[in-house]
């Protein structure tokens, strides 16, 4: 950690209010008012339709408050990862995690230029393990990777020699990147040679996904000859280990299909991120775990640093449970009708939702502390933390989970462990199908089951528990994904989102109650009511 004395990681600063703007909001906000008391005191006057006009602009004013609400005290960030690295010699290890779950719609070299680009960022190699959860079950997807992390072996080297920016080559490649303006000595040699490589790469997995049926199932596929994508054991790969763990090396590559069955239910991503945590548990354990979705590059190579500063540059942890990067696309239709490309949540809602209780969690690009996801909560009359109690009822029947766990939330750095057959096979118990059966996997523990958003729900609970989060927006941005190709599928996404965060609004986890009865805080709980109600006021 760093010491208190020394030069900050990090600051939190109030964006500046144009005044002008703010006065015009009150303003309005008091003409909502008067005309909310006019239509009160001339109801008996007017009958109904008077009584329909003032719902209606009473609709309208709740809104404002809202909007205005989630608006009012935004903030931001700075980061100095200089300092970082000079007064933190023992950079702490982070697991990244990449969940893909169709070959067919999420064609493997984009999950393929995700983990490379997460491969290749400015961190020590040896403490980052990427793992790959894979719930299509897809030979093609694990061909892509192990030719992938082939590629890694020269794409890395060369990123980290020429401090290439971003790191998916298919957008490096793409043309939009500039190339070094000082052109070093040796460097478009190489980036010749890079770009035919890049090429191979997507010739061989191209080849591969045009015939499928010609795969050799022996050697490392021999687990998905005659593999049914729904029912079916745990597969888990070391694609690659860092055995000698070199901090200029390759992290650890991981595949893991976790196990289906049918009369299981699998929870969706929920299910993936909560496989992928205890495999990652009882393999590597790092204290801190970056999610992101197989379509979502890092395309700022510094983003581990820059949330390492965020994460330990505060006095209080509590100051961030997770650091949430906002979600930006990429090849988004001209003038992005669909506003795809998020603008306004980037200039108004990110930075308020930071200057409250914190940004909410949004699925992907996001960096979580293990220990939060274990339920750690703040809870505590004394102002002490306060954890679950660690047993087989709350956290399933592997001693070296448990294990794992108890190490995490009693603040103890594991030991990195070769990734041998023992630990792969209690990786492969952990992943199973059964395994949360009678457990608080997906309630109190791990990520929350239940709703299509289970990321909004997911974050929501951990500020009920009492901690903030933060917002990181560099510029170059974090991460950057791919955003819905039509309109029919926006629409389908839209449509998803909409009914997700409705659900959360009306359930037993509305922000309601726990702004009454947990440590949500009241504007944050506004805040999220807005953000739950962004279907309805869309459309009205
Ligand atoms: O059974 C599943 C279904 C999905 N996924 C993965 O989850 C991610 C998100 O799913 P997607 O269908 O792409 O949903 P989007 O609407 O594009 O995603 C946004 O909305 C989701 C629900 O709120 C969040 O989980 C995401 O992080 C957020 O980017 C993708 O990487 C999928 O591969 C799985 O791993 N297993
Ligand atoms: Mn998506």
């Amino acid at each position: 950690m760093a010491n208190s004395q020394s030069l900050p990681l990090c600051e939190k600063k109030p964006l500046k209010i144009n005044t002008v703007q703010r006065a015009q909001e009150i303003a309005i906000l008091f003409l909502f008012i008067c005309l909310l008391v006019y239509r009160l005191l001339s109801l008996t006057d007017h009958g109904f339709v008077w009584l329909l006009a003032f719902l209606c602009e009473s609709w309208f004013a709740f809104n404002w408050v809202l909007t205005l609400n989630v608006q009012w005290t935004p903030v931001e960030y700075k980061t100095y990862p200089q300092n970082l690295l000079q007064q933190v010699p023992e950079l702490p290890a982070v697991d990244m995690f990449v969940a893909t779950a169709d070959a067919e719609l999420e064609p493997p070299i984009i999950t393929v230029n995700t983990v490379l680009s997460l491969l290749a960022v400015d961190y020590p190699s040896h403490k980052l393990a990427c793992y790959v959860s894979d719930d299509g079950c897809s030979p093609l997807t694990l061909y892509s990777l192990i030719e992938a992390s082939k590629f890694a072996q020269f794409w890395v080297p060369f990123c980290k020699k020429y401090n290439i920016q971003v790191r998916a080559p298919f957008r490096y490649f793409s043309g939009n990147s500039k190339l070094p303006s000082d052109n070093p000595i040796g460097f478009l040699q190489e980036w010749t040679k890079m770009k035919d490589e890049y090429q191979k790469l997507c010739q061989k997995i191209e080849d591969a996904v045009q015939n499928l049926a010609t795969l050799d199932f022996s050697g490392d596929y021999v687990d998905f000859a005659h593999i049914d994508r729904r029912n079916h054991p745990t597969i888990i790969k070391v694609i690659w280990e860092n055995k000698e763990r070199l901090s200029n090396g390759l992290p650890h590559l991981v595949y893991v299909a976790r196990e289906k069955r049918p009369n299981h239910s699998h929870h969706y991503k929920a299910g993936a991120m909560n496989a992928l945590t205890r495999v990652s548990g009882v393999m590597t354990n790092a204290p801190f775990m970056l999610n992101v979705d197989c379509d979502m590059y890092a395309n700022n190579s510094k983003i581990v640093l820059y949330a390492m500063c965020l994460l330990l540059g505060f006095k209080d942890e509590e100051e961030g449970a997770f650091v949430q990067y906002p979600q930006m696309s990429y090849d988004t239709l001209k003038d992005d009708p669909f506003g795809n490309q998020l603008v306004l949540p980037l200039k108004t809602i990110w930075p308020g939702f930071a200057g409250i209780q914190g940004p909410f969690y949004a699925g992907t690009g996001c960096f979580h502390r293990r220990k939060v996801i274990y339920g750690l909560s703040l809870v505590d009359s004394e102002g002490n933390l306060t954890d679950v109690a660690l047993d087989k009822e709350e956290f399933g029947n592997s001693m070296e989970f448990i294990e794992s766990a108890t190490h995490i939330l009693s603040e103890k750095i594991d030991h990195p462990r070769d990734l041998s057959t023992a630990v792969v096979d209690a990786a492969n118990i952990v992943a199973g199908s059964a395994y949360e059966n009678n457990t608080l996997w997906g309630t109190k523990v791990g990520w929350v089951y239940g709703s299509v958003t289970e990321d909004i729900l997911t974050g929501m609970k951990i500020h009920a528990r009492g901690w903030k989060s933060i917002l990181c927006m560099p510029d170059p941005p974090g991460f950057i994904g791919s955003a819905p190709s039509s309109s029919h599928i926006m629409l389908t996404q839209r449509k998803r989102w909409v009914t997700g965060l409705l659900e959360i609004l009306f359930s037993k986890n509305s922000p309601i109650f726990a702004t009454g009865y947990a440590k949500l805080d009241f504007r944050q709980c506004l805040a999220y009511t807005n953000g739950l109600n962004w279907g309805p006021k869309l459309h009205s």
